[in-house]
């Protein structure tokens, strides 16, 4: 079966249900490493290339923070599938805090020549603001400097559609007040250990028609993240009624519940049981029993510094 699309409102692009990321275990990998950190990872062309041909793969997630641009183009040439049937998602590093600073401060205009020369190709189907971190700590523009820049790479045809990533409600609102294009999607942290990354997040997205995409989907299943939560039954009971792995499981949830999940892996077993998403549903009342045994566990794996207020209003 092809994967299915989500429809998104501005274009009417239809953007495939399911993408294979190249930052986490990737990122990690070729950054703490002295040699592949300013090279090809090989190792990586060739996941990618697997995610896309043995895997069914026709969306890839890279960003500029992750170093991965050049062996996303690589595998993207290499792999024989034509441009036209692949959908590409990159993101403008604008730096979070001290810690990490922007290698493009002059914003998201310049990060996307610059990642589309890494990548060899024309445009990319969806540019995206990784995160909501403005103002002097991380970079030198505001939020209405990015947007407009953002805009301008739609208006010369570099970015097909703009979204956001990471972004909570009050820094939307902002963007909708001023936009000539409205953000398409915003890009969060959800599983069912965190159905929502900020207050009302999901529910604000859906009613303004901006698609939200689930990276960390898998949460609930790595061992390194979470040893033993109130989902483990819940899961255990429902591999064995369909007959399919708690990965499955896990993708399949989230994109019940009307949101496309970014996952990713190392491992071409798992990629290619991932292939295996589309090819049964689970009952309502299954993917009711996920989120109300998710609801009572909560885990956070990424900007906590950032999110802390709401953590601690919870
Ligand atoms: N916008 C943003 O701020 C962010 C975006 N992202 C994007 O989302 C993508 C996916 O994020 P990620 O958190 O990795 O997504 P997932 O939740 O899909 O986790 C994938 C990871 O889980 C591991 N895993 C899966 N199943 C198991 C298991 N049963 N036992 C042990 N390990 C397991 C995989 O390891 P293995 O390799 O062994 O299969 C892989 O490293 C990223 O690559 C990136 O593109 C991610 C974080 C932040
Ligand atoms: O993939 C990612 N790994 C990360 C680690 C820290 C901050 C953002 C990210 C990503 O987007």
């Amino acid at each position: 079966m092809s994967t299915p699309s989500f429809t998104l409102a501005r274009t009417g692009d239809k953007i495939p249900a399911i993408a294979f990321g190249s930052g986490t275990k990737h990122q990690k990998k070729k950054k703490g490493d002295p040699v592949l950190k300013d090279s090809v990872d090989e190792s990586l062309v060739d996941i990618i290339k697997f995610a896309l041909t043995e895997g069914k793969f026709t969306h890839l997630d890279t960003a500029e923070v992750y170093t991965t641009r050049i062996e996303v183009g690589k595998a993207i040439a290499e792999s024989g599938v034509p441009r036209n049937k692949l959908w590409i998602t990159d993101k403008w590093n604008q730096g979070w805090g001290g810690r990490h600073r922007s290698t493009t401060p002059s914003g998201p205009y310049e990060s996307l020549v610059k990642g589309l020369e890494l990548m060899k190709i024309d445009y990319v189907d969806l540019f995206l603001i990784h995160a909501p971190f403005f103002g002097e700590d991380a970079n030198e523009v505001t939020v209405e400097e990015a947007w407009r820049q953002m805009e301008r790479l739609v208006d010369e045809g570099k970015a097909r559609n703009i979204g956001v990533s990471n972004f909570d409600v009050p820094v939307l609102q902002k963007i909708l007040a001023f936009c000539k294009y409205k953000p398409q999607v915003n890009q969060i942290e959800y599983n069912p250990y965190l159905q929502e990354q900020s207050p009302g997040i999901v529910e604000f997205c859906k009613r303004n028609e901006i698609l939200v995409e689930a990276f960390s989907p898998l949460t609930p299943i790595v061992p390194t993240k979470v040893t033993e939560g109130p989902l483990d039954p819940v899961l255990k009971e429902l591999e064995s009624k369909y007959g399919v792995t708690n990965t499955l499981l896990l993708l399949r949830w989230v994109y019940q519940t009307g949101i496309l999940p970014i996952t990713t892996s190392t491992n071409k077993e798992r990629l290619k049981d991932i292939t295996k998403v589309w090819e049964f549903e689970l009952e309502p009342s299954d993917v009711e029993k996920i989120s109300a045994a998710g609801k009572k566990f909560h885990y956070r794996g990424f900007f906590q510094d950032y999110f802390e207020k709401y953590d601690q209003a919870r």
